[in-house]
């Protein structure tokens, strides 16, 4: 509709440097930037050429972890959407939807009208993305109880919605799984019924023919797996042994106790081309694993989902430095009661989360060196505890205190009720979605000949994810990670060899969006609406030519 500010179609981008075909968009873009030598700015600019493909293809999910709060809240939530089930509440009647994906519930600023006034567009608008309802999903569980059973377990979703789901989820019985019980609390032990026996080769290869049967038995064209299982220890990187991709691949042949079950799922995915995302907080992706991705060139992504209490701490220690405010304590404390709660009330399992949720705020600090010394960072605690009468709605309360103007202080508090699972389901959503349209992409210097793929470890997805930047002191484990990898989607990103770790979630959101706005040739979002401010610019604005 003319001057609503909203585009409820497929964008059709009319430019020299956008070229739309039946399978593919390409996308000529001139890449901007500012090369710093000591106090000397020279500006860059490189010419790229994005090429997506178009067809979107029949993909799976397969979920290790299935029978979890997360994995069964997934699940219910997309087949409640997909059979567009409502459900009454004290409230009244409730319709399925997918908050909290920025992939199906947020807009994009695309650009001006005739008033020069702003015009926004849903994502999958900008470039075709994955329906979430045509997703087909499946997984991994050591607890053998039907899906059905494992969203009563999880106690997450109303009753009248449960109710009704009921049936067709006490259909999906989860394949069993590697259980190796010190990798993770030794509470779990009691619902571990459902476990893969043999070596670590012969597991590999069990997980493997898994997914080659789901595949040829759906006919999927692709399948993303996620690691939504419990969070594991920390895996000591040990020379020889999970250090390079042919050391990794011989542990697994020896049987070797150093590997992990989520590292022995990552390799059964990149062996089989799938993508991996690892949504929990320990060190999957250990030197081995990614170079293995690299040798494959298979998407991974990690670590741990940024749902609630993280997310809100990315932001807030993001407008409280860079507003000018000296932000000298953190204190993030919540306590919540489900099985994940239970799981991380063991030290080594607490000790990855407590990593994880503690690195968000390094990026934000080392970029003020004018108000933090280069040792300087401010004191930063993490506390969870497991209380098992609140479940799945984790209670998040948050002190910040910063020093302000002539020696005041400012102090924020706040008490967060998180619905953890009702949070981090979208977000696996969405990993899922922006990490198959990252296999759909390739992309090429102007001036060279043949187009590539993005890197393996994609940094596009940093908005969904927590940061473990591994603050001083942490386990030596990760001091020696040589690279960082982090896809700063989750709250551990993971990002290419030597590249920067953004946790600041806005440049995180804007580099997706600023991302999908290059696939289309459209410039990057600049917030100046110089339209508003230069009032010759509104008598000569003309479409670039
Ligand atoms: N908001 C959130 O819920 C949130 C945010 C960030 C990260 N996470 C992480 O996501 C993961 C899942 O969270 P959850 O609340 O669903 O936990 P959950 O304990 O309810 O589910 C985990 C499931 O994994 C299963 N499991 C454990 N080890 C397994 C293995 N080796 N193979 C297959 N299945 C295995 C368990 O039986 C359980 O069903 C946790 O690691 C958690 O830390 C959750
Ligand atoms: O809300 P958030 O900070 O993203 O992260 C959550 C933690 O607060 C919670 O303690 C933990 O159990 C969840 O797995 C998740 O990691």
């Amino acid at each position: 509709m003319a001057g609503s500010g909203f585009i409820g179609e497929e964008i059709r981008v009319e430019s020299p440097d956008v070229i739309y075909t039946d399978t593919e968009i390409l996308s000529y873009y001139n890449y901007h930037d500012s090369h710093i030598r000591g106090n000397v700015v020279t500006p860059t600019m490189e010419r790229l050429v994005f090429k997506t493909q178009r067809q979107l293809p029949k993909t799976g999910l397969l979920l290790v972890g299935w029978g979890g709060n997360n994995g069964t809240t997934l699940t219910a939530g997309i087949l409640a959407n997909k059979l567009n089930v409502t459900w009454n509440t004290k409230e009244g009647l409730n319709h399925p939807n997918y908050l909290g994906s920025i992939c199906k519930s947020v807009t994009m600023r695309v650009g001006i009208d005739d008033r020069f006034m702003p015009v926004y567009a849903p994502l999958n608008n900008v470039v075709p993305l994955l329906n979430p309802n045509d997703l087909e999903i499946w997984g991994w569980d050591i607890s053998s109880v039907n899906m059905g059973d494992a969203m009563r377990r999880a106690k997450v979703l109303d009753w009248d919605l449960q109710r009704q789901l009921y049936s067709n989820l006490k259909e999906m019985l989860p394949w069993p799984s590697v259980y190796i019980p010190e990798w993770i609390a030794a509470n779990q032990s009691d619902r571990a019924d459902n476990c893969l026996k043999g070596t670590k080769k012969e597991m590999l290869n069990a997980l493997r023919q898994n997914i080659k049967d789901y595949k040829n038995s759906r006919r999927l064209d692709k399948v993303v797996i996620v690691w939504t299982a419990n969070t594991e220890k920390f895996a000591l990187i040990k020379p020889g042994v999970n250090d390079t991709a042919d050391n990794l691949l011989r542990a697994i042949e020896n049987n070797s106790p150093d590997i992990s079950p989520s590292t022995l799922f990552a390799v059964a995915s990149i062996l089989e081309s799938c993508t991996y995302i690892n949504g929990s907080p320990q060190n999957t992706f250990v030197p081995g694993c990614i170079e293995l991705s690299e040798r494959y060139h298979v998407l991974i992504a990690g670590d741990d989902f940024k749902s609630g209490q993280t997310k809100i701490k990315s932001v807030l220690s993001d407008f409280l430095i860079n507003s000018g405010l000296k932000l000298q304590s953190v204190v993030s404390y919540n306590h919540l009661g489900n099985n994940d709660g239970k799981n991380l009330s063991a030290p080594e399992t607490f000790r990855s989360k407590e990593i994880s949720k503690s690195g968000v705020i390094d990026d934000v600090v080392r970029a003020n060196r004018l108000m933090y010394k280069s040792n300087e960072s401010p004191d930063h605690c993490v506390v969870i505890k497991y209380v098992p009468y609140v479940g799945d709605s984790k209670r998040a309360m948050d002190e910040y205190i910063s020093e302000i103007f002539m020696g005041g202080r400012n102090t924020i508090s706040m008490h967060n009720t998180c619905e953890d699972s009702l949070l981090a389901a979208p977000i696996i959503l969405d990993l899922v979605i922006l990490a198959e349209l990252c296999t759909r992409i390739q992309v090429k210097r102007d001036k060279d000949e043949e187009f590539t793929k993005m890197h393996p470890v994609m940094s596009l997805l940093s908005f969904l994810l927590k940061s473990p930047q591994v603050p001083p002191g942490s386990p030596v484990v990760h001091m020696l990670f040589p690279q960082r990898y982090a896809i700063t989607l989750l709250k551990s990103p993971q990002v290419p060899p030597g590249s920067p770790v953004v946790h600041m979630l806005f440049p995180q959101r804007y580099a997706i969006t600023n991302f999908f706005k290059a696939l289309i040739g459209l410039p990057p979002e600049n917030f100046m609406m110089l339209e508003h401010k230069v009032p010759s610019l509104r008598m000569c604005k003309t479409v670039n030519a």
